[in-house]
């Protein structure tokens, strides 16, 4: 049989399907990965905010990684909400057993405003987890926190990628920028230099996942054996088409378009 890539996601659940680890394994599907998934936390929420969120036992959590790990090839594994410092610790201590690409997704607070971490994780996020990643992909609050430093400009959002490697430990960084103004750009510091993603910043309210949806394209590509610049700028284009062609659904932020950003990207790498 051809060599299947595999991508797993470990993340919370959003039942509306827009976010977390439901927006993951659609986007592995998409990217033709055979997808898999270990949750942290079950989430009530949808495109309104969270209504209550339950974390899952730490063992459980333990025993979903041991079954992956146990059996099944990881080629790539990303992680999205991990809520609390333990939970951390056990997903840090099962990270160096397996062979894999590792796309860290900073989840601290969802675009509704409800948080998504414990305040008391993010040391350990910075000491244990930030040094075992292939990539860290966080949004411009979330490079605050990781950093220490406020972000204005995009010099600045280029320095927070650059401190994010040297500093902190990350094999690579990308800052984005959708919560700045003006155009939709990304810098991605690999360790050696700066690479620019930028895409038009399209005018709607459904972002609901974004960056869920992008750090898992991430993911799949390098799953695919894309090399990290590549699988940045084919994830971009994918999430910007997910935008793009973004779901008026729900009475919040809706969620993107995982199939259609398929079909735009898909004459390019099928
Ligand atoms: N309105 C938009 N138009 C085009 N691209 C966008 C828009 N909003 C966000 N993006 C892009 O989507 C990707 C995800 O970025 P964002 O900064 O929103 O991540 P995030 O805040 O982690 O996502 P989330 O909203 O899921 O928390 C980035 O490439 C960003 O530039
Ligand atoms: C389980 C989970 N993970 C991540 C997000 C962030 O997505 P967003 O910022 O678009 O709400 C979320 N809402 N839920």
């Amino acid at each position: 049989m051809k060599h299947v890539p595999c991508a797993l996601t470990i993340a919370g659940t959003d039942p509306s399907g827009g976010a977390g680890i439901q927006a993951d394994l659609k986007t592995f599907q998409e990217l033709k990965c055979y997808g898999m998934a270990v949750i942290t936390s079950a989430v009530a929420q949808n495109t309104t905010g969270v209504k209550d969120v339950h974390h899952l036992p730490l063992g459980f959590l333990e025993k979903q990684l041991q079954s992956i790990s146990e059996d099944m090839p990881v080629h790539a594994l990303k992680t999205g909400m991990v809520a609390q410092k333990d939970m951390m610790n056990v997903i840090a201590d099962w990270i160096p057993k397996i062979d894999a690409y590792y796309v860290m997704d900073p989840v601290m607070i969802a675009q509704s405003g409800d948080s998504l971490s414990e305040e008391e994780s993010r040391e350990v996020l910075r000491n244990q987890l930030l040094p075992l990643t292939s990539l860290v992909t966080p949004n411009i609050p979330e490079a605050e926190e990781i950093t220490g430093k406020r972000i204005k400009t995009e010099k600045d959002m280029k320095e927070a990628a650059e401190a994010i490697v040297k500093n902190f430990g990350a094999g690579a960084a990308l800052v984005k920028g959708g919560h700045k103004k003006g155009t939709a750009v990304d810098y991605l510091f690999d360790g050696n230099e700066i690479y620019t993603f930028e895409s038009e910043r399209i005018q709607t309210k459904n972002t609901h996942g974004t960056g869920c949806t992008y750090s898992a394209a991430i993911t799949a590509y390098l799953a695919r054996g894309y090399s990290l610049p590549e699988a940045v700028k084919q994830a971009k284009h994918f999430v910007t088409e997910a935008i793009r062609h973004s779901f008026d659904l729900g009475h919040g932020s809706g969620p993107t378009n995982h199939f259609a950003a398929r079909e735009e990207v898909s004459n390019k790498w099928m």
